[in-house]
């Protein structure tokens, strides 16, 4: 033992410094389970009322700041929220919340973040029973690393195979990226069907002019659908095939702006033009909708919009070597033929589309440009459907049963699906079609592996 006063003073310091970095960690941790709790009696749904559970799994912070900004645009659209730690839950939990919105993190090389680590290790190594559940993920990462969202998609897996149902397909977001952020936030509009609530993230808006609007379908039985072509108005935005613009609509009568809608883009940035396909919706009055009313009518040529293209990296497609099947119907043809678009001119793995509209008289959409593609290669294999044709009647869902020994020589041959179009009407039917030719795994495995992505809406 030491008799040295120098030391001795140090010594003490030392110790006297750990416990008042001790004391620190302990006051700021409770000062954050305070705000915790502070929050959750804030968002305290009502007494008897079926709280929708927003869960995180968070390495740094983001997760929990979203789960949090998640529960307040829950509660605020009036829909009860309560947020917990998602490593903290049992399974049985899980399942019994009915509805729950999961924000993960991915961290490490493609690893959960460490208060996963006893989900990960006993609630994770076999699928469990969330039959009932209905689910929405939003997958946090960062593109550089070689394992995107490894987490969030390894969980995205479990819950399929447990038998959750997804409420939409699970949003990735790299790096924090607003627009992703932004598509969250719009599927949370429509869980709790409020399309009105406060930007997280402002979208700093390009301008942009109607330079042609073309009527597609000609006494179709259908609602009306047009392309519409923009050009940019002093600006040459970048983006590739499988992003989607946002296009804010204009205040009117003195009234808050109604925020902006979501359209696929058709075109790539080479041609010049965002191009797009807009069908004009009827409200139940018979009034066109207020965003595809305006851009398909109101809108004169030349006349310009507000206007951001987002990347949407769930929809970005593969390589060009990578044979494509391309699946949907209606407007989704918007989101699909980029991708055709985009491998135009160069050595690529083949593409098949099977696109299903009501009749080919009136809706065969951009017929002259998907026959010249065939003409050329570029396309590889064309089917369509008709669902009012006399002699026809089929959706395209039916393609997936008839073809089924070819998808799955595709499939062999390491071809991705892209599906695009109706969420209700069209990519359920898809869905289980291709459950049903591939099997439940192959399909989560597809999932899993990126060669199965969808745009739908
Ligand atoms: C050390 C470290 C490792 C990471 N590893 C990955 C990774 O393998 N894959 C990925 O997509 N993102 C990775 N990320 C990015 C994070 O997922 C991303 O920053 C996320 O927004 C963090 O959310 P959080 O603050 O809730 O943890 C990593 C970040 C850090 C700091």
């Amino acid at each position: 033992m030491t008799h040295d006063p120098v030391r001795l003073l140090w010594a003490a310091i030392a110790v006297g410094l750990w416990l008042l970095s001790v004391l620190a960690v302990v006051a700021l941790r409770a000062r954050a389970r305070r705000a915790a709790a502070a929050k959750a009696e804030a968002l305290a749904p009502p007494a008897g009322a079926d709280a929708v559970l927003v869960a995180f799994a968070s390495q740094t912070g983001l997760a929990e700041e979203l789960a949090w900004m998640t529960a307040k645009s829950l509660s605020d659209a009036g829909t009860p929220a309560r947020v917990a730690l998602l490593g903290d839950l049992e399974p049985a939990e899980l399942k019994a919340a009915e509805r729950v919105l999961i924000i993960a993190s991915t961290t490490g090389e493609g690893d959960p973040p460490d208060s996963m680590s006893w989900f990960v290790r006993q609630a994770m190594k076999a699928p469990a029973d969330l039959t009932g559940l209905s689910y929405g993920l939003l997958a946090l990462g960062d593109h550089s690393y070689a394992d995107f969202c490894g987490f969030g998609r390894a969980l995205d897996g479990w819950l399929l195979r447990s038998g959750a149902e997804p409420l939409f397909d699970r949003v990735e977001v790299d790096n924090g990226d607003a627009g992703a952020v932004r598509h969250w936030q719009h599927q949370l509009g429509l869980i709790t069907g409020s399309t009105v609530q406060a930007d997280w993230t402002p979208p700093a808006y390009d301008r942009w002019r109607l330079v042609e609007r073309a009527h597609l379908n000609p006494d179709s039985p259908g609602g009306a659908a047009y392309l519409l072509a923009f050009e940019g108005v002093d600006h040459r935005p970048h983006w590739v095939a499988g992003d989607i613009a946002e296009i804010g609509l204009p205040a009117r009568d003195g009234e808050a702006a109604p925020g902006a809608r979501e359209y696929s883009v058709a075109s790539l940035p080479a041609s010049g033009r965002a191009e797009f396909i807009v069908r004009r919706m009827t409200r139940p009055d018979g009034s066109p909708g207020l965003a595809s009313g305006w851009l398909t009518g109101e809108l004169p040529i030349g006349g310009s919009v507000d206007m951001r293209v987002r990347t949407n990296r769930s929809f970005h497609g593969p390589d060009a070597a990578t044979p494509l099947i391309l699946i949907g119907n209606g407007t989704g043809l918007a989101g699909l033929i980029a991708h055709l678009r985009a491998r135009a001119g160069q050595p690529h793995g083949g593409a098949w589309l099977m696109f299903g509209e009501r009749t080919r008289a009136h809706d065969a959409f951009l017929d002259d440009e998907l026959q010249a593609a065939q003409a050329s290669g570029l396309l590889t294999r064309l089917d369509r459907v008709f669902s009012r044709d006399a002699g026809d009647g089929r959706y395209v869902q039916t393609l997936i049963g008839e073809h089924a020994d070819a998808l799955r020589v595709w499939l062999d041959r390491g071809a991705a699906i892209m599906v695009c179009g109706s969420l209700e009407g069209m990519s359920k039917g898809v869905h289980e079609a291709l459950e049903a030719v591939l099997g439940a795994d192959r399909l989560i495995e597809l999932t899993e592996t990126g060669r199965y992505r969808r745009d739908v809406y």
